[in-house]
């Protein structure tokens, strides 16, 4: 973008170069442009960061900054926000283009990413003169962005509650469905970035010695650096795949026996998929999304493993009854807001009353793909009892050939708090404590396990 200034109140910054030779700025592009557009369409932080990112041609250490920008703001979201609304005398201005979202990011750099204070504010300044809407506010964004360096201190050391970067109406709904403590240990989880765990085929332990990592009780592999996963060993090989360790448990649940018939529905990109097959099932894998059934066949293709795919909408689609049903529904997905701190600010009350829905039709669905004697478990990332314990409270109630299975502790690696009253699984992200709050915690899931009689 051409640096059209237009008339200063104050010139802030003098140019010495041209704007897009300044190192550093087209980093700040990206991140800006992906927290506004995630934030105006409501998409995935790494959805949109795959489709925007080719167009801005940054070289690998500038996307990992961008992207590491953008993600610290959706995770500090509600701190930045109240940081710089208080210096704000007369309110975020009008029509002032991208200046919000450029004040988010340098306001991200300044509290959070520990960049010196002048280049995150040098650059911002340049980046805000780079639209005629926001560059009329050029000189409002620098002093407010210089006051968060001068007071960085005192906002962090105000910061103090634990619901500060969480949507009050998600605050609202695990303080009723889990209490005030739980809510709050669940809240400042999200604080951390997680670690980076994997699925092995075999030999967790000889994985664990080689990937620098510690073998979980339920078996997954947790790697104590975050790195860049297609240059580990094993990854190409297809030995292992990344997959958190609670998202791990609900196709275990499932006690897959070699040769039995599986449907796997709501498949892609194929975790759990993956899963299966590995255990000698024959399974298939039903996805309504032609593109995510794509990375779930490369993803098999990797790690040498076979499923039958099949592109449908799981509601309508009819096949013989199979022996054992996994559907991992689409859901309001906020337990796993600690890998993906967007998902706080994109999702509503709203989206998890229509996926609700959704997910009451494809376990009907489900119900009507088992076979008698057969086994079905229900999914999601959830952390909202509607997309969980309700649903399948209601669908019980409605079903009486279907009865629970409960879950025994010893399934999940003996974690008996991550089953419920009811024999369900339900992980919380503050839950296993690692040796440090990095390695600690997972994503929040539910899973029922239920039996056609
Ligand atoms: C939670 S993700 C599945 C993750 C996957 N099971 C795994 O372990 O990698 C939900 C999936 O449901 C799919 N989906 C949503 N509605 C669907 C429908 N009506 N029929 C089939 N698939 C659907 C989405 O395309 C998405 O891939």
């Amino acid at each position: 973008m051409a640096n059209q200034k237009q008339k200063q109140p104050e010139p802030v910054v003098v140019a010495v170069q041209p704007a897009e030779n300044v190192p550093g700025l087209p980093a700040r592009r990206l991140a800006a442009a992906l927290i506004d557009e995630v934030l105006r369409a409501g998409t995935a932080l790494d959805e949109t960061y795959e489709r925007m990112a080719p167009s801005f041609s940054l070289d690998a250490a500038d996307a990992a900054l961008a992207r590491a920008i953008a993600i610290t703001s959706f995770r500090k979201l509600g701190t930045i926000q109240n940081a710089i609304n208080d210096r704000l005398e007369r309110g975020s201005p009008r029509n002032s283009g991208p200046f919000e979202p450029i004040l988010a990011a340098a306001a991200a750099q300044i509290l959070f990413l520990g960049v010196p204070d002048h280049a995150a504010v040098d650059l911002a300044v340049r980046h805000l003169h780079e639209d005629a809407r926001s560059s009329r506010y050029v000189a409002l964004g620098n002093a407010i962005l210089r006051r968060l360096a001068r007071e960085r201190e005192a906002i962090l050391a105000e910061a103090v509650d634990p619901f500060e970067d969480t949507p009050p109406w998600l605050a609202e709904s695990w303080r009723t469905a889990y209490g005030e403590d739980v809510a709050a240990a669940i809240a400042k989880a999200h604080a951390e970035e997680p670690p980076l765990d994997i699925t092995v085929k075999s030999d967790a332990a000889g994985w664990a010695e080689k990937l620098d990592g510690i073998v979980l009780p339920t078996g997954s592999v947790r790697l104590r650096e975050r790195v860049p996963v297609p240059s580990l060993p094993g990854f190409t090989e297809g030995e292992w795949w990344v997959q958190d360790a609670a998202a791990a448990l609900p196709a275990l649940l499932l006690q897959a026996k070699p040769g039995e018939r599986i449907a796997d529905l709501c498949a892609a990109p194929g975790g759990k998929t993956a899963q299966l097959a590995a255990m000698g099932a024959d399974v298939t894998a039903v996805d309504r999304s032609g593109p995510r059934l794509r990375r779930l066949r490369a993803n098999l293709e990797r790690l040498g493993l076979s499923a039958e795919i099949v592109t449908a909408d799981a509601v309508t689609w009819q096949a013989e009854p199979f022996d054992a049903v996994l559907l991992d529904a689409p859901c309001s997905a906020t337990g796993t807001i600690r890998r993906h701190p967007d998902v706080a600010w994109t999702k509503s009350e709203e989206d998890r009353e229509r996926l609700a829905a959704l997910q009451a039709r494809l376990l009907e669905a489900a119900a009507r793909l088992t076979k008698p004697g057969g086994r079905l478990v229900y999914c999601t990332c959830s952390l909202e009892p509607e997309e969980g314990e309700r649903q399948v409270e209601t669908f019980l109630a409605e079903h009486p050939d279907f009865a629970r299975s409960p879950i025994r502790p010893e399934e999940v690696g003996g974690l008996s708090e991550a089953i419920d009253a009811n024999g369900d699984l339900r992980t919380l992200p503050h839950q296993l404590k690692g040796e440090t709050p990095r390695l600690s915690g997972w994503t929040g899931f539910y899973a029922t396990r239920l039996i056609r009689l």
